[in-house]
This record gives structure tokens, C-alpha cells and sequence, in this order.
């Protein structure tokens, strides 16, 4: 709790079904809350309140005009062969508890743990087609991860940070980690954007060749075989990891958290490094990496595809009409390319890491929001 917020936290429970879950809206100064939805045996208030206020900067960060909110029921998500039913006879009791909020103050959505079919039966339980948002296709939701909105930013963001520091995206090479959702939609776009990719991984082993990799052929193997696509492509192997090594210019993490450590910041080659997971570098690694002038673009700058994608989604919920996927890419390249260009910029002039620079420019738009709506604190700085 501090001047930020949170403005509101409902705690939730149902004896008769055993659901307990929490609400909290963090920061609506710039718009009503909205963050995903968790399920999982451990989420407690705090996780919760701290997902919310991630939020609050992430959307002030990208510059659309949604607060910080975050919601977690607490149980295990997937299916218990005992009671098949449970999961649903939770996530209704869930949504029932919280009908003075939704959708007035706060949109179900999709976080760890969650569904699009589970988004579906909380919107049903409510009777509100505003009430979730991250909804089958077949009831008009929008398919992030299968349109790749997310890695498509991360390589529009890519190529605006090259551009800024003089490094043509166009033959440079790019090392990337994680060849899932974002993965593979990055790795999609930084080829037909002319990017040398030279190491790619999944968590089965890493695939490299330093002339460049044939990133359809490899598509097409994910495709097939999943994460063991990597076993199925011709010539040199590394071990998991081996990738973050790899002599390249730019290195794009997006599979998992700490994936560059220390180690990795002081022996890159890089000149770039792209933050396409979240928090995939250590705080140290952060610092030895600004230390050697290697320019990080933050994770909540490059991997905003997918808020932007769910800003769509919440703008539809009233409508009849699907949103367009060709609208929302075009807003991605522009809002990501302007966000990092800026970022990059603010972090040159102020003499500060572009984490940092990003923060501060969130925490700056968040102020002037409160300020302007007679919400800052007495006595506050004006
Ligand atoms: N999907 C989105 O829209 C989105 C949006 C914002 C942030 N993110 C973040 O991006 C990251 C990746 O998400 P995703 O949706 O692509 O997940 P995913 O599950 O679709 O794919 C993860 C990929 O990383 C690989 N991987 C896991 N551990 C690895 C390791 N040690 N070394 C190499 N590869 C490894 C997996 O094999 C898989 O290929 C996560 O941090 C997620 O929170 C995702």
C-alpha cells in the first residue's frame, strides 16, 4: 500500500464450493483496471497486488488508457479426475462474488492457470457479454497467441532499437531463446524484416548456424513436433542455453525468467539485447549490460503486443464485429516502435538504464492522470 494504490481489494470465498479468490485494483487514474485472471494453488493477496501494480505501469508504459488490476483464484487448475465439474463450479462461484465489480470496475481475463473456455463460462455465469475478455474465437474473442501479436511487437520493437543505435536490422544476426508463442512469431517477422536468425532453442536443445537459420523450414517443424523441432533440424546442435552464447549482434529472450544472467551479460556479443519473455534478465546481468554499453530493451516496452492485442478485445466486447488482426499488428508496430525509440532516448538523455528510463515515463503519466483528477495525495508536489 502506498500513494499508488491499490485503490480496492476484494477478497472473495464460497464455503460451499471452496473457492477463495481476490481482486485488486491497483491504479485507475488513467482508466478502469484491467489485468488478467490467475489460477493456481499458491496466489495470495500480495501476489495479486503486486501483478496489479505491473500493470498499472505497463499500461501507462504503452501509452493506453486502462489502469492496474489483477485477479487470482486460489486452487489448482487443472483437471481433477475426481470431480471433473469443480474447476467450472469454482470459476462460477468466482465470478458471482465479484458481480458488484464486474464489469463496472473489472474485466475477467486470461492470466496462468485460465482458458479461453474457462473466460467463456465466467462471461456466462455473469450474463454480460462485457464481462471477460480473452474468449474463444467462436464467441468472437481474439487468438493472440495464435496470431503471434506478441512476438510480432517484440521484432517490431527489435527493429526500432537497431535503427536507434545504428545497427541495420537487415543482415544483422539475431540469437533468440524460447521458440514457443512469442518465439516463433518474432522469429517469423525478424526474417521477413531481413534479420540474420543464426541460434534458435526450445527447452529440448538449441539449433545454430552462423550463416543463418531457414526459420520457415523451422516453423514448419515447431508445427509438427512442438518444442522437439529442434532434434529434426539438419546441422549444428547446442545444448539448451547454447543460444544465449552464440556469436550474434542482437540476442532476444523469450522463454523464460533469469535466462541472462551475469555470465551471459559479460561474454555476449551482442550489442542489443530485446526482452521478448518477461524478466529474462537478473538484475545484475542488467547492470553489467549497461556497463558495456549494450542497449536492453525492457519487457514491458517489447512484449506490450499482447496488452495492446487485449485493449482491442476490451474496446469489442459490445460490438458484433470481430476486431480486425490486420488493426491491431498495425497498432502494435506503431505503439512498440514508438514506446522503444523513446525509451531508448530518455534513458541516453537522463543518463539512466532503459528499465529505468521505462519506468519513470510510466510513473510519470500515471502522476499527471492523478494530478489532473484532484487524486494526488495532500501535500503532494504539484
Ligand atoms: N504469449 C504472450 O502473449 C506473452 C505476452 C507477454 C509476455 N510473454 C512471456 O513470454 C515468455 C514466453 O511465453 P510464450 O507464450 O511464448 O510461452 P510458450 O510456452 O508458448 O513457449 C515457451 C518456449 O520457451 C521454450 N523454453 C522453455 N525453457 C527454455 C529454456 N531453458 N531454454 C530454451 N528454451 C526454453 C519452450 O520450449 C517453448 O518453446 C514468458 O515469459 C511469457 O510470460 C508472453
Amino acid at each position: 500500500m502506498d500513494d499508488w494504490g491499490p485503490e480496492k481489494v476484494v477478497c472473495v470465498s464460497d464455503t460451499r464450493t471452496g473457492m477463495r479468490g481476490v481482486l485488486v485494483l491497483d491504479n485507475t487514474a488513467r482508466g478502469m483496471g484491467k489485468g488478467g485472471t490467475r489460477m493456481s494453488p499458491t496466489v495470495d493477496v500480495q501476489e495479486i497486488a503486486r501483478l496489479a501494480r505491473t500493470m498499472t505501469w505497463k499500461w501507462a508504459a504503452v501509452d493506453l488508457f486502462h489502469g492496474g488490476a489483477k485477479a487470482g483464484i486460489r486452487g489448482e487448475p487443472g483437471p481433477d479426475p475426481d470431480h471433473p465439474e469443480r474447476k467450472e463450479e469454482i470459476l462460477r462461484a468466482f465470478a458471482r462474488a465479484l458481480s458488484n465489480e464486474v464489469p463496472r470496475e473489472y474485466v475477467l481475463g486470461l492470466d496462468m492457470g485460465l482458458t479461453e473456455r474457462d473466460a467463456a463460462i465466467m462471461r456466462d455465469e455473469l450474463g454480460d457479454r462485457g464481462a471477460a475478455v480473452g474468449l474463444p474465437s467462436a464467441l468472437g474473442g481474439v487468438p493472440y497467441d495464435e496470431l503471434g501479436v506478441t512476438g510480432y511487437g517484440v521484432a517490431e520493437a527489435t527493429e526500432a532499437a537497431a535503427d536507434a543505435i545504428g545497427l541495420p536490422l537487415r543482415g544483422a544476426r539475431v540469437a533468440l531463446q524460447g521458440f514457443g508463442a512469442v518465439g516463433t512469431a518474432a522469429a517469423r517477422r525478424l526474417d521477413e524484416q531481413g534479420a540474420t536468425v543464426v541460434a534458435v532453442s526450445t527447452s529440448e536443445g538449441a539449433v545454430h548456424d552462423p550463416q543463418g537459420l531457414d526459420v520457415p523450414a523451422l516453423l514448419k517443424l515447431r508445427a509438427e513436433s512442438g518444442d522437439a523441432c529442434v532434434h529434426h533440424y539438419g546441422g549444428e546442435h547446442l545444448p539448451v542455453g547454447g543460444e544465449l552464447r552464440a556469436d550474434a549482434d542482437i540476442l532476444v529472450p523469450a522463454a523464460r525468467e533469469d535466462a541472462v544472467d551475469e555470465d551471459v551479460a559479460r561474454t555476449t556479443s551482442a550489442r542489443l539485447v530485446v526482452e521478448g519473455a518477461n524478466l529474462p534478465t537478473t538484475p545484475e546481468a542488467k547492470a553489467v549490460l549497461a556497463g558495456r554499453g549494450i542497449v536492453t530493451v525492457p519487457d514491458f516496452i517489447a512484449n506490450a503486443g499482447g496488452v495492446v492485442a487485449a485493449a482491442f478485445s476490451m474496446d469489442a466486447r459490445y460490438s458484433p464485429f470481430r476486431p480486425e488482426p490486420a488493426q491491431i499488428f498495425t497498432t502494435v508496430a506503431t505503439r512498440l516502435r514508438a514506446n522503444t525509440v523513446q525509451v531508448i532516448g530518455e534513458s541516453r538523455t537522463r543518463g539512466v538504464t532503459p528499465h529505468e528510463a521505462a519506468t519513470a515515463l510510466a510513473q510519470e503519466r500515471v502522476r499527471e492522470a492523478m494530478e489532473l483528477r484532484g487524486r494526488l495525495p495532500r501535500g503532494a508536489a504539484r
